[in-house]
């Protein structure tokens, strides 16, 4: 259902800050599939996610959903279809609109500009059934200004926003990184059960290995802008995060991050 085929990038090309950011790459995606995605440090994961997402226009290669070739869609064509968090809680939401506002344009995206903005008493109560479900109180504080919300809360909300409108794809950029690991437990949790309850097809590229064998039904480790591991269901169930950083090891070169080497 996403396909990348052959798909490369290379910024800079032909000068000396060349970088090869995607090589080739093939990765195909069932429907329902929950893909983590590890790497060393500038191995190409972001790249992969901003080439699904439109934010990156690959040089060659083929991005395609639902068998449709979605490579020359701009991200706002894309929006309906994709939907993602980043690692920054600042990044997924409006910090000077409130809860329900927020969740108003994730309501509408993808949808044809000039519907009505307001946020009707059936919408509030949609809005409010939904968020009962992160819970953690935010469906009593609907008028509240985002801004005012914790980083967990926002990430929480951005989680819920991005699957609103259930995209086809859900692209998740280290989206609990940035959190302390009790909110980032809750945003894995509510992650798991959204994904489970909407069947969303994802990929979420994480530098904690624990999270990369224990979440989604398949995992893919990337270097120097190609996959180089590609594992299913059952192997990933019998790894520790000592073979995947064994599988680190292994590569010459490869910066792993502080923390993926903390754990
Ligand atoms: N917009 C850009 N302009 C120039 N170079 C870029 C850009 N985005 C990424 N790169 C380069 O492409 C390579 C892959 O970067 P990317 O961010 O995809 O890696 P990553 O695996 O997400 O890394 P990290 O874990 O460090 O975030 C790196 O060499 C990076 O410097």
């Amino acid at each position: 259902m996403l396909n990348i085929d052959s798909v490369s990038k290379t910024f800079f090309p032909h000068t000396v800050n060349e970088r090869r950011a995607l090589v080739n790459v093939n990765l195909e995606l069932k429907e329902g599939d929950f893909v983590t995605v590890i790497g060393s440090n500038g191995a190409g994961k972001s790249t992969l996610l901003n080439t699904v997402a439109g934010r990156i226009h690959q040089d060659t290669g083929v991005v395609s959903l639902d068998g449709t070739d979605v490579s020359r869609l701009k991200e706002h064509q894309r929006a309906a279809k994709v939907g993602r968090v980043f690692q920054d809680p600042m990044a997924g939401t409006a910090p000077n609109l409130s809860i329900e506002e927020n969740l108003s344009l994730a309501d509408r995206r993808g949808r044809p500009r000039g519907l009505s903005r307001g946020v009707t008493k059936a919408k509030r109560d949609r809005f409010a059934e939904a968020l009962k479900q992160l819970e953690l109180g935010l469906e009593g504080r609907l008028k509240t200004k985002v801004g005012l919300l914790s980083g967990g809360q926002r990430q929480a909300l951005s989680l819920l926003m991005a699957t609103y409108s259930d995209p086809r794809v859900l692209l998740l950029d280290e989206h609990t990184a940035a959190l302390d690991p009790q909110r980032a437990e809750l945003v894995t949790r509510l992650t798991r059960s959204v994904v489970e309850d909407k069947g969303l097809t994802t990929l979420m590229v994480t530098h904690n290995m624990v999270q990369a064998l224990e979440v989604g039904n398949r995992l893919i480790m990337m270097h120097e802008g190609r996959i180089i591991l590609d594992v299913g269901a059952e192997q990933k169930a019998q790894m520790t995060p000592q073979d995947l950083l064994a599988e680190f090891g292994k590569l010459k070169g490869a910066v792993v991050d502080d923390k993926t080497l903390l754990q």
